[in-house]
């Protein structure tokens, strides 16, 4: 890219999350990603340039191992003329979801990373007039812990997304807890996955994205605008799915072309496309931890059907769910058996702060690093070694929970597949597909003390509000306690 020659009319707003403003070029299949501050935290631009570099380091050594060559692009750091990301940060300004300005785009530094967009077919390095579609899917956690340091039972039995949903709806994020259960996704069962990919279309929340040629067509602008109309949707799918057909319409056209989406998704999320060197590195048996969670709306309905025995086929072990799931699992000690590990290295840092660069705290994420994340062991034998693998697996882990998986999908003929381009089928289109995964930065160590206390108020509220609610003999226990509460009432 000739960086003396950008022009902000060439590039235009795509998206952000919390940590990070990204514009993607109007003709190029490449985007620009931004880091985002709080105002007033003026950080020099060789810290924002360190920072990037450790993101591209991350991505480059750790990740890539993790999840596979194919899979990842860590991207390059790009500086940019000061002047050109003014500019484009007063274009985009107007674009940007309210919920999300509390934080600004970094225009001092003028350093972002490049990387390729990945709403595009990443075998195209321009633009290209064939459609696309891209459906961007943030799964979050996929499995329940399984660590003896859990002091919660129901942490064994609900997963942490169903039991946060009913935290964020009450503190406003979202108007509606979803259906959506992780655990069920990463099932591997073609009935679990269906299900919960329907219930991500239905409260797509922050957790589904579909892009067509580039543009946002479904999902949440913002917290407070989500689309959800699935005939709109249907009216874009359609030429992708029934390209001839331009009779059928209804309801049951909608469900119809829905269903093959969740069957062209499920496909590709099951696909294998690329081996990673961690291929190997099982980190649990799956067999360790439950393989469903009973606030699952899916198991709900089996339950109330009289079924009691919910389906896991596993995922083969190529996929990107399978990898994603595997670097989840790193947490191996929850987040109550970490928290005291945390504060043993605390403690060492307090008393020998010159070692935190030894220790690689805050990088460099080179392949020393990597090599270090190898040892599983679980059994504590006191040391230091011992505390800050245990933290930084963690914060893999952290990082697994939070990643979101890009699959981008274009209508092609059969002799367009190849073993470079795989292909999966639905009833009327063949399309050729890649499947990538995006944000990849390392949870920061200083987030521990944060997660600790937010695992507390995430279970704390499920328990008082949902679950006492649910159990019918909890509730029987609230119901009576009203009652001595009336007695006690002066009359
Ligand atoms: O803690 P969680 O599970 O709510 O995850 C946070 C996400 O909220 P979510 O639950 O997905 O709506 C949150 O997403 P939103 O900003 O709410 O869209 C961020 O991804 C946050 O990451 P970071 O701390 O900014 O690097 C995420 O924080 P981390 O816990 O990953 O640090
Ligand atoms: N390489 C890319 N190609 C296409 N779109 C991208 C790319 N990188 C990011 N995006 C889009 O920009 C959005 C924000 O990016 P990203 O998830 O990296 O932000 P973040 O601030 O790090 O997220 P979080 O809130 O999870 O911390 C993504 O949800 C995605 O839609």
């Amino acid at each position: 890219m000739e960086v003396e020659k950008m022009d902000e009319n060439e590039w235009k707003y795509h998206g952000e999350g919390n940590q990070s403003l990204v514009v993607s070029h109007c003709q190029r299949c490449v985007v620009l990603r931004f880091l985002k501050f709080p105002p007033n935290q003026n950080k020099t631009s060789e810290e924002i340039l360190h920072h990037l570099q450790n993101i591209v380091d991350f991505g480059k050594h750790v990740m890539k191992q993790f999840f596979g060559e194919n899979y990842v692009h860590h991207g390059e750091i790009i500086q940019l003329p000061l002047d050109f990301v003014r500019q484009l940060c007063l274009k985009i300004q107007p674009e940007r979801p309210e919920s999300r300005c509390d934080k600004d785009m970094d225009t001092l530094s003028g350093y972002a990373m490049c990387l390729p967009n990945l709403t595009r077919l990443q075998t195209y390095r321009f633009v290209e007039p064939r459609p696309i579609l891209c459906i961007e899917i943030k799964p979050k956690c996929g499995f329940i812990p399984f660590s003896s340091h859990v002091s919660q039972e129901i942490k064994h039995k609900v997963c942490r997304y169903c039991m946060h949903q009913h935290l964020k709806v009450a503190n406003g994020k979202w108007k509606r807890p979803s259906k959506y259960c992780p655990v069920d996704l990463f099932s591997g069962n073609k009935q679990r996955m269906h299900f919960a990919l329907k219930s991500l279309l239905q409260e797509a929340q922050n957790n589904l994205k579909i892009f067509k040629n580039g543009e946002l067509i479904y999902g949440c602008k913002d917290d407070q605008e989500c689309s959800s109309d699935w005939n709109e949707l249907a009216r874009h799918l359609k030429p992708f799915f029934f390209p001839s057909n331009g009779l059928v319409s209804g309801p049951h056209c909608t469900r119809t072309i829905v269903k093959e989406l969740i069957h062209v998704i499920t496909l590709t999320l099951l696909s294998s496309t690329d081996a990673c060197r961690a291929g190997d590195m099982k980190t649990v048996p799956v067999s360790q931890g439950r393989s469903y969670c009973e606030a699952s709306a899916f198991n709900k309905e089996l339950v109330r059907n009289g079924k009691h025995k919910l389906e896991s086929s596993g995922l083969p072990r190529g996929c990107l769910l399978y990898k994603t799931l595997q670097a989840q699992m790193l947490d191996m000690l929850d987040i109550e058996g970490l928290y005291p590990l945390y504060n043993r290295v605390e403690q060492y840092l307090e008393e020998f702060p010159e070692e935190r660069s030894t220790l690689q705290i805050d990088g460099p994420y080179n392949e020393a690093f990597y090599e270090k994340l190898l040892d599983l062991s679980t059994e504590d034998d006191g040391t230091i070694a011992f505390a800050l693998t245990k933290v930084q697996q963690y914060r893999i882990a952290m990082t697994a929970k939070d990643c979101s998986i890009m699959i981008a999908l274009s209508p092609c003929l059969q002799d367009e597949c190849s073993e470079q381009r795989p292909a999966v089928i639905a009833s009327k289109t063949r399309f050729t597909f890649s499947v990538s995964v995006l944000d990849l930065d390392l949870k920061p160590y200083e987030s521990i003390p944060h997660q600790y206390k937010l695992d507390g108020k995430i279970v704390n509220y499920y328990l008082k509000n949902i679950q006492a609610k649910d159990d019918p003999v909890m509730s029987g226990l609230f119901k009576e306690n009203e009652d001595c509460t009336l007695v006690l009432h002066k009359v």
